[in-house]
Parts: C-alpha cells; structure tokens; sequence
C-alpha cells in the first residue's frame, strides 16, 4: 500500500519505518529540511534501539524515502498519517498548530483519488471532525477521503518492539471502506507475522467512533501515569512505616486485576507524553465543565515525587547550598535520548535554586552540547562525574549504572552517598563498595557502608 506519514518525528519515524518494514511503500515528511537530510542518508535523529537497521533495510529495498514536499507525499499516499507534534501550552491544552496546518495542506494537495486521513497524533476529542473539516475547506469539491483516528501505544526506548507487536490498535471512525483499507495495512502486524512470537492469537483491532479513539489514548496515558503516581504515594509510606515498596508492588501486582507493570516507584514519570497528555485531558474535562479531580491529584503527587530526591538529600546532607550534586542519568527513561519534561532537569534546577553545584551524566548527552541549566555540568563519564560530588542520585536506569565501578567513584567523591532515585541498585553491593545507599520507599535498604567507616574523606577534585 502507498503510504505517507507527515511529520517524522518519533513517531512518524517510527510508524514509517516499520510500515516499510512489512512491505508498504513510504514516503516521510518533514519541514525539518536537516532532519530529512539526516534521514536521507540512513541516519536516525533519534536514539532508538533497532530503527536505524529496520531503516536501512526499507531504504535498500527502495521502500522508505523522505521529503520536504507534502504536495508530493500527499499525492504519493492512499493511506496519509498526521503524525506531527501536540505539546502542551502554558494552560496545559494541547498545541494543535502543526496538525491544523498539515491538515490545510493536505486539502490544498488532495488530487481527487480516494485517500484516508489518519491522525496518528495525540489530539483533543473531536479533532477528528475539526481535520475533516480542514481538510474539506482547503480541497476541490467533492474530494473522496476518510478520517480514521489511530492513536499510538509505543514507548520509547522499546518502539519498534511495541510496533511490532501491540497490545491492541485502536481505529476510530465511520468510513467502513477508510476501516477495511486501515486493517488490511496493519495485517502483518494483527496476523503477527513480525512478532516476536509468532504464536501469539492475532492483535486484537478495536474499532470505534472518532471521539471514542481520541478518548482512549488519553485514557490510557492517564490510567498509566495514575498507576505510578499511585505507587510513588504508596512508596512515601512504606518510607515512613518501614515497608518495602518493591515488596508491596510484587505482591499488589501478582494480582491480575491490578497487574505487575508500572508499578515503579521512583522520581517520578516524565518524558513528551505522560505530562502533557494527562493536563490536556484535566483541561478538556475543565472545558466541559467537570473538575478532573482524581487526575489533578496524579500530577500533583508527581510535581513533589520530582523533588523527593532533594529532601532525602537534606536528611542525609544537611543544607545543600555548597554541595556537590552529581545526576547519574538525564533522559526522562533509559534507552532514548528525549530529554523532555525530564524530571532530571527539574531536580537539578531545584537543587541550583537551593545553591548546590549540580553535575550530571547520562550515556546520550555529551558534554559539549548539555541542556539548558547544564553548561559545563555534564560529564563525559560516571568516574569524572562522581570525582568531588557529596552525593549521587540515580535519576534513569541506563542498564550500564548497574556495573559501574562504585568503590571506585566513591573513593574520589566527597561523601558516598547514593539516592537510588529508581530503587534500580542493590543496596548491599553499593554499601559494600563504601557507599550510604538511600532508597525510594526502601527505608529498610538504608545501608550504610560495611565497617570499618571510610577513613578521612578523599579531599574533593574538582572537575
Ligand atoms: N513520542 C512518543 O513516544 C509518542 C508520541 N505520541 C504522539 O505522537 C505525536 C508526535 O509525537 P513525537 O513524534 O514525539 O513528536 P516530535 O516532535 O518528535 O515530531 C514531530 C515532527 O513533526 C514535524 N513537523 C512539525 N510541523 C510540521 C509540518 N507542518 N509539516 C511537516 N512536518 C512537521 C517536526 O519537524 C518533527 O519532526 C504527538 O501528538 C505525541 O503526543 C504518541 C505516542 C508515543
Ligand atoms: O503517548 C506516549 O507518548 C507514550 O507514553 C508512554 O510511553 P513513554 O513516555 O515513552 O515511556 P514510559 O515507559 O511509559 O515511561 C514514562 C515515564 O514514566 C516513568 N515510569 C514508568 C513506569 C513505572 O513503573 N514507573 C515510572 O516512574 C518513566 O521513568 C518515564 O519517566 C506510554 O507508555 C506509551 O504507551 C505511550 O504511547
């Protein structure tokens, strides 16, 4: 099937790349002419594990291309995805200026063929109906196509996994020949021919009215961050009742009702979606006169979670003016490089605003390009990184913070001291290796270092 995704961003990216994957012949657009070159020459902008490859192969087999010319991806696609961005704005609505303009220039380009219109970004219900509507004010009379909404699921990190093999794929709309043409594209995924089970029963297709659609994704998203801002205020407990949470998530999550997965407890969640999916929907619900009661109260225990770092860190420290922070990890989870909304660069900003130096590593970011608020903070290694800190705090479970040389990095810090943002360490190795381990309702897993206590404090090396 001819397919043209607009706006390849992470998600369109994604989706392209895998729809070319299972055989279709894609077209991605971009307005971003650096990013399309990028792209062009086979290289993702984005890190996620298995894209470039999944790319390459596509781009051999002369099934994926990108473009900075909509008119041409426009007229290249029966299937034509909107898969451009919907930050939040300061009032926490969604930002609908990209798909409001991608949806004029669709109508502008529309050539008479019948095409369906998906909107694969995460928009506000009934923006299904508004696409129709600019899309129909833009094109010549009587143009032939359908608005299917088709929310995405994936995770970063994990993306073209969760393509490959989803839960469910939701299709709102009334077109039935725009649902019939939108399951036969999804086929070699539903019928698992790309999974990494093929046993599996197929992928169950859900199929709704428009509004339905939108509803869900936020749903879901809302569901999910309500699911760990449920587990972090229940973490803050056991911190004060001396239970452990990662014991007390194992045992709720046995329960098939409640289920095992996100149910960690940590800083908090973050990244480009959960925060400004979940205002999007208090601010939808506010717009039709229901005060989001429960959600509000979600976002609320994440706002403080993002801080908890800071008050373990005063227990521990004392005043933080003059200390030494150092962040091991940036990115709002490991295994991407989107450093959006992440609750690191909230905490080190808190812990600059109380006077502390704050310094950071994470395996994506380099020094000479840090976030803002990061100039000349980020490290080029966990060793430089700990050399001089008074504390450290794990803020994204990068898998290689599991093995790092700990008595090392405390040997060169100021004191040993680790908040283990996403209860991710093993209390007992890192008191081995001479560190005060500090959990996220864990208040039994205070280890402290094995005797005897480290001697005089290594004298700070500045980095
Ligand atoms: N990032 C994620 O993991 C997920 C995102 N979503 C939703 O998918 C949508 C896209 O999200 P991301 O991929 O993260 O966004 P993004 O910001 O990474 O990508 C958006 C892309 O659209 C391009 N763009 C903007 N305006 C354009 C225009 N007028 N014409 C052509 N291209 C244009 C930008 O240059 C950029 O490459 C959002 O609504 C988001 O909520 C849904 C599920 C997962
Ligand atoms: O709409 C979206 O963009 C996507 O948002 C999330 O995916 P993503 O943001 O990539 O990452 P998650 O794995 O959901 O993690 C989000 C945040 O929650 C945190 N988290 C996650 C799980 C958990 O148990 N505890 C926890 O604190 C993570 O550290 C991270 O900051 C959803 O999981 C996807 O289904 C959805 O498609």
């Amino acid at each position: 099937m001819r397919v043209c995704v607009i706006g390849t961003g992470y998600v369109g990216l994604v989706t392209g790349a895998c729809l070319a994957h299972i055989g279709h012949d894609v077209v991605g657009v971009d307005n971003n002419a650096a990013k399309v070159a990028q792209m062009q020459a086979g290289i993702s902008p984005i890190v996620e594990p298995g894209l470039e490859a999944i790319m390459a192969g596509a781009m051999q087999a002369q099934r994926l291309a990108f473009t900075t010319d909509i008119g041409a991806g426009v007229r290249h696609g029966e299937v034509i995805f909107i898969a451009v961005g919907t930050p939040a704005l300061p009032s926490g609505e969604s930002d609908t200026r990209a798909v409001e303009a991608v949806a004029r220039a669709i109508g502008i380009h529309l050539d008479g063929s019948y095409k369906v219109i998906v909107n694969k970004s995460t928009v506000p219900i009934g923006s299904g109906d508004w696409v129709r509507m600019l899309v129909s004010e833009n094109a010549a009379p009587n143009v032939d196509f359908d608005v299917v909404s088709n929310p995405e699921f994936l995770r970063e990190g994990s993306a073209v996994f969760d393509t490959f093999n989803p839960d469910r794929i939701v299709l709102g709309g009334s077109g039935r020949r725009a649902v019939a043409l939108m399951k036969k594209l999804y086929e070699p995924i539903t019928q698992r021919q790309v999974a990494a089970e093929a046993a599996l029963p197929p992928v169950p297709v859900v199929v709704t009215d428009l509004a339905s659609a939108e509803m869900i994704k936020y749903a879901a998203n809302a569901f999910l961050a309500t699911k760990i801002s449920f587990i972090n205020e229940v973490a803050n407990i056991c911190d004060r009742v001396g239970a452990d949470v990662q014991q007390v998530a194992l045992g709720m999550g046995l329960d098939s009702r409640i289920g095992g997965k996100f149910l960690q407890a940590g800083l908090g969640w973050g990244g480009s979606c959960f925060p400004k999916d979940v205002a999007a929907l208090v601010h939808t619900a506010c717009d039709y006169g229901y005060e989001a009661k429960l959600l509000a109260a979600a976002v609320a225990v994440n706002r403080s979670q993002r801080y908890l770092a800071i008050e373990k860190l005063r227990q521990a420290l004392g005043i933080l003016k003059g200390k030494t922070i150092g962040l091991l990890g940036l990115t709002f989870k490991p295994d991407t490089d989107d450093l959006r909304d992440a609750p690191a660069l909230a905490l080190a900003a808190e812990c600059r605003r109380l006077g502390a130096r704050v310094k950071a590593y994470d395996p994506t970011v380099r020094p000479e390009r840090p976030p803002a608020g990061l100039e000349a903070g980020v490290a080029d290694c966990p060793e430089s990184l700990a050399a001089g800190c008074d504390a450290l705090v794990l803020v994204t479970e990068w898998a290689e913070f599991r093995t790092l040389d700990y008595a090392g990095l405390a040997r060169s810090m100021a004191r040993a001291l680790i908040v283990d943002g996403r209860n991710f360490l093993d209390p007992q190795i890192l008191a081995a290796a001479g560190f005060t381990y500090v959990g996220i309702g864990k208040p039994g897993a205070k280890a402290a270092p094995a005797a005897p206590e480290k001697a005089a404090p290594v004298l700070a090396i500045a980095s």
